[in-house]
């Protein structure tokens, strides 16, 4: 394939990648994105879709067992080949077809093999076979690279080759006993999924689980693992990892003990994909993630646009958000102002403006799929506290909610919401209990909208649902 020349230069053609490339199209312009695997990325292959479908089915039983009637109908075990096979459609086998037709339908010229930056403006290709492309954009290049599992430097680990979330996502086969390393969002969710398919589960968390949420999030979250036969080890950490011929895994831990383990997963956060992407041609550190500023450009040290503001990062890459839907709501952005840069039409960068990811300071949703699941938004009340803010806590037990209680017997929950006393709106809200993900984007609505309480009175929650834990918390809060 012959040199060519785009108005836009996409490396990396995961979720994010994707939408840059759809939003600049659909702005009249013309894009090309370089893909290394698979189109679609880590989402629809080794994390958010294969994930959430491991959890799904043990999540429905669950849910059946807490319903007498249903209870009594649910009469076998988890089917776990059965689960096996429905996470594989969901990752559509690994294989891109439907995401690689939907570029074409889109617009989008699809260009496979590594990307590098050459120069400004210049995206190198280097393809499987060896050949290279070199692509030329007229007004943007954009970074979307994503990122990978950090392994840590603990004596052994590598060398043990152990599973990295991506792994334990596409297993084709459940190991008996499974250790894992961290407690963070993939190790709470893996843990889970693993117990829920039948494996012996420990998990080394050396900073609790969940830490980065409310507190009661991650207690309620470690009580029903610990109920489903998972052993949570807080504070513990691992020193040294071997793995035997026979393929067990020996941890020795800080404090002495040990684990024997057929499988360890290693889940303790992200590094950016920019080792290999030719960032030291234009005076940038491989390896690093990326710093951009509000419009998605990436800045230097001094805080000013690279070159004439040519480049762009979005999605993982710029470690504003890991998340699949604050990475797509970046390159909402980041396409529609490349269109407006390019075409000269006014940029609207003011807070909360067209052009900018403004939710990626202080609103964003997150759902954690653990049992139960852990929904949140905004700030948790240490993180509002370390802002600065003037706040006031306000807490309720979800299974004292009517909704709550037609919907499972024994329902444990519990919800809280962080209000900035000064201004009385919501700044954070986190809901844990039993399918609780889908009452988290009325706390979005609420802190993005800057909802002022007392008009939150007016949002009446439907009776008898979970949502009315709104007006309890409303309630508890008090009227002015
Ligand atoms: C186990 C796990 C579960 C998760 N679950 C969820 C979830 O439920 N919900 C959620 O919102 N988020 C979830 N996430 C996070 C989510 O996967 C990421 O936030 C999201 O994939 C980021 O999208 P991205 O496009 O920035 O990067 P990626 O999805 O990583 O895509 C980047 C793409 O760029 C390609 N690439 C990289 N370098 C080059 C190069 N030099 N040249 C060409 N191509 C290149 C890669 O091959 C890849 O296809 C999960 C993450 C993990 C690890
Ligand atoms: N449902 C979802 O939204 C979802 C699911 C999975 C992953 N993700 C995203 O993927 C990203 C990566 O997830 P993650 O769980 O790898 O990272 P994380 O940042 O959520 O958690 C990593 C954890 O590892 C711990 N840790 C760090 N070093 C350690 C060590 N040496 N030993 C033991 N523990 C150690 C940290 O305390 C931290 O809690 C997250 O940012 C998350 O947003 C999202």
């Amino acid at each position: 394939m012959a040199n060519a020349t785009y108005d836009v230069v996409v490396i990396g053609a995961g979720p994010v990648g994707e939408n840059v490339a759809d939003r600049v199209v659909r702005g009249g312009l013309t894009a090309a994105v370089v893909e290394r695997e698979l189109v679609g990325g880590e989402c629809s292959y080794w994390a958010c879709m294969p994930t959430k479908a491991l959890l799904r089915s043990a999540t429905a039983l669950r849910a059946a067992r807490q319903v007498p009637g249903a209870r009594e109908a649910v009469t076998g075990e988890l089917d776990v080949a059965a689960v096996l096979r429905r996470r594989d459609s969901f990752a559509s086998d690994w294989t891109d077809d439907g995401q690689v037709s939907w570029l074409a339908s889109a617009g989008i010229t699809l260009y496979r093999g590594q990307g590098r930056v050459g120069a400004d403006r210049l995206v190198e290709v280097t393809r499987a076979d060896g050949a290279t492309i070199s692509l030329t954009a007229r007004h943007a290049v954009v970074v979307a690279t994503g990122s990978s599992a950090l392994v840590p430097d603990i004596a052994g680990l590598r060398e043990a080759v152990p599973w990295t979330g991506r792994e334990a996502a596409a297993a084709s086969e459940v190991p008996g006993r499974l250790a894992i390393i961290g407690g963070g969002v993939v190790a709470a969710e893996m843990a889970t999924a693993y117990a829920g398919l039948g494996s012996a589960v420990t998990v080394l968390a050396r900073d609790g689980v969940l830490p980065q949420a409310e507190p009661f999030a991650g207690a309620l979250v470690t009580e029903s693992l610990r109920a489903a036969g998972v052993s949570v080890r807080p504070g513990v950490e691992a020193a040294s990892v071997t793995r035997a011929g026979d393929g067990t895994v020996h941890l020795t831990l800080t404090d002495g003990g040990t684990v024997e383990a057929d499988e360890l997963l290693v889940a303790v956060g992200r590094t950016p994909n920019t080792q290999d992407i030719g960032l030291d041609t234009i005076g940038l550190k491989p390896g690093a993630w990326l710093t951009v500023d509000d419009t998605l450009r990436v800045v230097g040290e001094g805080g000013t646009p690279v070159g004439d503001g040519w480049l762009y990062a979005a999605g993982d890459v710029n470690r504003r958000a890991l998340l699949t839907h604050q990475g797509k709501y970046q390159a909402r952005a980041a396409g529609d102002v490349i269109v407006a840069r390019a075409k000269g039409a006014a940029v609207d960068d003011g807070r909360w403006g067209r052009h900018v990811a403004t939710a990626d300071e202080r609103a964003v949703p997150q759902v954690v799929f653990t049992d139960p699941e852990v929904a949140s938004v905004g700030l948790t009340a240490a993180a509002a506290e370390a802002a600065g803010l003037r706040i006031r806590v306000v807490d309720q037990d979800l299974a004292a909610v009517t909704g709550s209680a037609l919907h499972a017997d024994g329902y444990t929950g519990h919800a809280r919401m962080v209000v900035d006393e000064d201004r009385r709106v919501l700044v954070g809200c986190t809901l844990a209990g039993p399918d609780v993900a889908e009452l988290l984007h009325a706390a979005t609505i609420a802190v993005v909208g800057e909802v002022p309480l007392d008009r939150l009175w007016h949002a009446v929650p439907a009776f008898p649902t979970v949502s009315e834990v709104w007006l309890r918390l409303l309630e508890a809060y008090g009227r002015s």
